[in-house]
């Protein structure tokens, strides 16, 4: 270290300027260049004393003074003090009095704070400080403020200062003051200047608070009586305000105090050195953080509900509703949450989402289908093939001239309703057909078809040539990957033209064996039987292509392709067998319908007591009516059925439950918005399941802006007493009977509740009624219809009556009562209607082309020379739910 130190830490230690100490060196006789100047600590000793005290040993004579000219702009307020007690200080004690004041600055550093706040309190209070301290040798001393408002500024500057200066140190704070100024001056020099210690004491920013406190009272007199500078020895110095209130104000920030320096230096919980409320929070917030990190992903259900997947993602239910609500899907804690709202749940929450198939462990078709089989008691199995095609184009005929039958003629209106399966046998071979109905209605009965089928026939009549319906077909037919025979129908007709049928194909893809593609085009004709055979053995050779192979030995699996309530015999399932065989006596489940096989009958209404493979035939017994399109599967036990029968209507019945009480934010809005949305409910009942469903979709596909069917219920079955209560429920809801009729009593009951029950045989005919009802729902179109043009030539105002205008009709007529437009500058001004029409004087009913008439508007007077008047009538039109 040198035994040196610069002006400029001079300056700093004495809180002056360099210029100040270059000055104040000068008084002492030491010349100072600048304030990088080198001082000895004797001389930068003697020199920061004269800064602070006023005094020096070099010119003792002149101390008295002089130190009034030691006041610095920065430490005002206690150059002042300083000044002001030493002027009524005994100088020349000064040197008696210095372990007495050094033992005061150690054993006191309570006595600090009234100078200290003093200073902290700074210009404000500076002259008022300055004023009020009248120092005396003995007694006490009140400092007083003079007014309230003073003593409040005084407090609340110093709060501020203490939290503006938080990192004052205690040096800095007493530095310049009496103690500071005694340890300077019994310290040696290299103590006071070394910067290392005053920056360490700068960094303990809590004892600035203390000297807050330490307002109270300078108790030893005696001490600060010796001291050379302290005049406040034996003085109570207090600020003017309710002592209690005082103590109050200056008490506070001490626990404060020191409840943050005991909390901070303790060992935080979690490695930090938090405090108080702080550290609550803290631990909080890591609670969670540990609860979403613990929860990355979730496996659930397929079908999960709102609030389990709250619970299975740790979260609440509103937070799940509050998401989703913001995508504008409404949905309650109750209802099941679809693939893509778990998909946007899992992003938002960050949680991988995995979906399990709710049903998997009632999932009958894929354990039949993952249990072992022996390939070793495998055959080969009879081919499905399903017939489809446009309606009309002989697929059934076809299919009755396979079977020497005549089915078409026996069905209502001509029209295949629902699907009929045979099995016929060539060569030896037994193949299994599937009819599928033409109408359009039907179209989903159709792909379930292609799910059963091996083959698929495409029926198109030679004659007509591709229609709507085999577009349809061809899609369907490719998508099921099923190979394909087209069968150009009629070919006995004169209008038959294979080569268009063919040509039409290929366009689609479809491209013929002889032109180089790969599908067998066989011409037929159902009438003269032409072209079957033919048909068959291609069938048969497809089938051989296709090596369909299966185990009579194993328990049963067959698709349901028709299902009905039938009376005295209770739900009937048309079924084929694909896979085993299906014995009279067999526990059978069908999705949620169980049973056990009462009776079987095959295609030819013969009652039977098995059906092997690829057979179809009707099944008795199971408990309600199956879905159309749903596997059939033989189990051990009852009780294995009936359990996975219940459990999967359970899930469906929650399914259905959650469907009506979701509602899309999208349809909610829509739905208030068209308030004046019509809906006409139905109830549909129909003999079989295939015609129930094909007529629901028909049915709600009837819609537009303004109308649209609602259906109530749609079952099986005959109409019921409580179909009837179930309609008088809700208003002008009619039922809807297909091949089924009301009984005596049901009849009674529904004249008796005013309930309007139509029964249907043909399709058509029901559709028809429907749209009839929804067309009668419809307001009428309102049509304008332009009757004529006058134009105004001249203006005239009748007092009490308005303005009329005098106009010259330039195109049709004019018609009184009718409703008109002014059109000025080509922008329609008004329209209203005509109150008056006058030929001269008279009313006339019309004024005709070429003629001048008087029109007056209603209420409207603002007609001017110019305007063209536009006269028209509306007409109302009753719409139809087709345009
Ligand atoms: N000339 C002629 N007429 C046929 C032939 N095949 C069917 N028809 C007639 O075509 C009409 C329709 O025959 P359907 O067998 O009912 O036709 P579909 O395709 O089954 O009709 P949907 O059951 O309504 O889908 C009937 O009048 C048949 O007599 C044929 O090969 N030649």
């Amino acid at each position: 270290m040198s035994d040196t130190v610069r002006v400029y830490e001079i300056a700093e230690e004495a809180g002056a300027s360099s210029q100040d100490v270059i000055a104040k060196a000068k008084d002492l006789g030491i010349d100072l260049k600048s304030a990088q100047t080198a001082v000895s600590y004797a001389d930068a000793e003697e020199i920061t004393n004269y800064i602070l005290t006023g005094k020096s040993k070099r010119i003792k004579e002149t101390a008295a003074t002089k130190p009034k000219k030691v006041v610095k702009p920065q430490e005002e307020v206690k150059e002042e003090l300083v000044v002001t007690v030493v002027e009524k200080e005994e100088v020349q004690n000064i040197e008696q009095k210095k372990p007495e004041l050094k033992k005061v600055a150690i054993s006191k550093p309570i006595q600090k704070t009234p100078v200290s706040n003093v200073e902290e309190i700074k210009p404000e209070i500076k002259d008022d400080d300055s004023n009020k301290i009248v120092p005396k040798r003995k007694g006490l001393v009140i400092i007083k403020k003079k007014t309230p408002r003073e003593e409040n500024t005084s407090v609340s500057n110093f709060d501020s200062n203490q939290e503006k200066k938080p990192t004052k140190s205690l040096s800095d704070i007493f530095g310049p003051d009496d103690s500071q100024k005694q340890q300077m001056k019994h310290k040696p020099a290299s103590e006071i200047f070394a910067p290392k210690v005053k920056k360490e004491k700068k960094k303990t920013p809590i004892r600035a608070q203390e000297h807050g406190k330490k307002i109270e009272v300078i108790k030893r007199d005696d001490e600060f009586r010796s001291s050379d500078d302290s005049l406040l020895g034996e003085e109570i110095v207090l600020l003017d305000m309710d002592l209690q209130d005082n103590f109050k104000i200056f008490d506070e920030p001490k626990p404060i105090n020191t409840a943050n320096h005991s909390r901070s230096s303790k060992p935080a919980a979690f490695g930090n050195v938090p405090t108080g409320l702080q550290r609550g929070k803290r631990k909080k917030r890591v609670v969670r953080t540990q609860e979403k990190a613990e929860i990355t992903s979730v496996v659930i259900p397929e079908d999960i509900r709102v609030y389990e997947f709250a619970e299975a993602c740790g979260k609440s239910p509103a937070e799940v509703i509050k998401v989703l609500f913001s995508l504008g899907m409404m949905v309650t804690k109750n209802d099941f949450l679809k693939q893509d709202e778990l998909e946007i749940l899992g992003e938002e929450f960050g949680i991988e989402v995995t979906v399990k198939d709710a049903l998997e462990d009632v999932n009958y078709v894929e354990s039949y289908e993952g249990e072992e089989v022996d390939t070793g008691s495998f055959i080969t199995r009879p081919p499905v093939v399903t017939i489809m095609g446009h309606v009309d184009h002989g697929k059934t005929s076809l299919l009755d001239k396979i079977r020497s039958s005549k089915v078409a003629s026996g069905e209502a209106g001509g029209i295949t309703q629902h699907i009929n399966s045979y099995t016929v046998v060539k060569n030896g071979q037994k193949i299994t057909f599937v009819d599928t109905p033409g109408h359009e209605a039907f179209s989903a009965m159709r792909t379930r078809g292609a799910n059963v089928t091996d083959i698929i026939i495409i029926v198109v009549a030679a004659d007509d040539g591709v229609k709507a319906q085999t577009e349809e077909v061809i899609s369907h037919a490719k998508a099921s990957g099923c190979p394909i025979i087209v069968a150009m129908n009629k070919m006995d007709k004169e209008s038959a033209n294979p080569d268009m049928v063919k040509a039409q194909m290929a366009e689609r893809n479809l491209t013929p064996i002889d032109w180089g593609g790969d599908i067998e085009f066989i011409g037929v004709s159902a009438r003269t039987g032409e072209g079957v055979e033919d048909l068959l053995e291609n069938i048969l050779i497809q089938a051989e292509l296709l090596d369909l192979k299966a185990d009579p030995t194993a328990k049963a699996k067959a698709t349901v392709i028709e299902a009905s309530l039938e009376k005295g015999r209770g739900p009937v399932a048309n079924v084929i067998v694909q896979n085993g065989t299906l014995r009279v006596g067999d526990n059978i489940v069908c999705d949620t319908t169980f049973g056990r096989v009462k009776a079987i009958t095959n295609d030819m209404g013969e009652i039977v007591k098995e059906l092997g493979l690829s057979e179809t035939g009707t099944v008795l017994g199971l408990n309600d009516v199956p879905t159309t399109g749903s596997s059939l599967i033989s189990m051990d036990t009852e009780k294995e059925v009936r359990d996975i029968a219940n459990t999967r209507a359970e899930h469906a019945r929650a399914k259905e439950l959650s469907k009506s009480t979701k509602v899309s934010l999208e349809e909610m809005s829509g739905l208030i918005a068209e308030g004046k949305m019509k809906q006409l409910p139905v109830i549909i009942k129909a003999d079989v399941g295939g015609s129930l469903e094909a007529i629901k979709g028909s049915l709600e596909k009837i819609a537009n802006d303004e109308v649209k069917v609602k259906v109530v219920h749609a079952a099986v079955g005959g109409i019921t007493e409580s179909d009837i209560v179930l309609a008088s429920a809700s208003s002008g809801c009619i039922i809807l009977g297909f091949n089924v009729r009301p009984t005596g009593a049901v009849k009674a009951k529904a004249k008796a509740d005013g309930v309007e029950i139509n029964t249907y045989s043909i399709i058509y005919d029901l559709l028809d009624d429907v749209k009839n009802a929804l067309s009668g729902m419809m307001s009428a179109v309102i049509r304008e219809e332009n009757t004529g043009q006058a134009e105004v030539r001249d203006t005239f105002v009748i007092p009490k009556v308005g303005t009329v205008a005098g106009c010259i009709v330039t195109d049709g007529k004019v018609i009184r009562g009718g409703h008109a437009r002014i059109i000025r500058d080509g922008v329609v001004t008004y329209t209203g209607k005509i109150s008056s029409l006058k030929r001269f004087k008279d009313d006339a009913k019309e004024v005709a082309n070429g003629y001048e008439c008087g029109i007056m508007f209603d209420k409207f007077n603002d007609i001017k020379v110019g305007d063209f008047i536009e006269t028209f009538i509306q007409i109302e039109e009753k719409v139809s739910i087709d345009k």
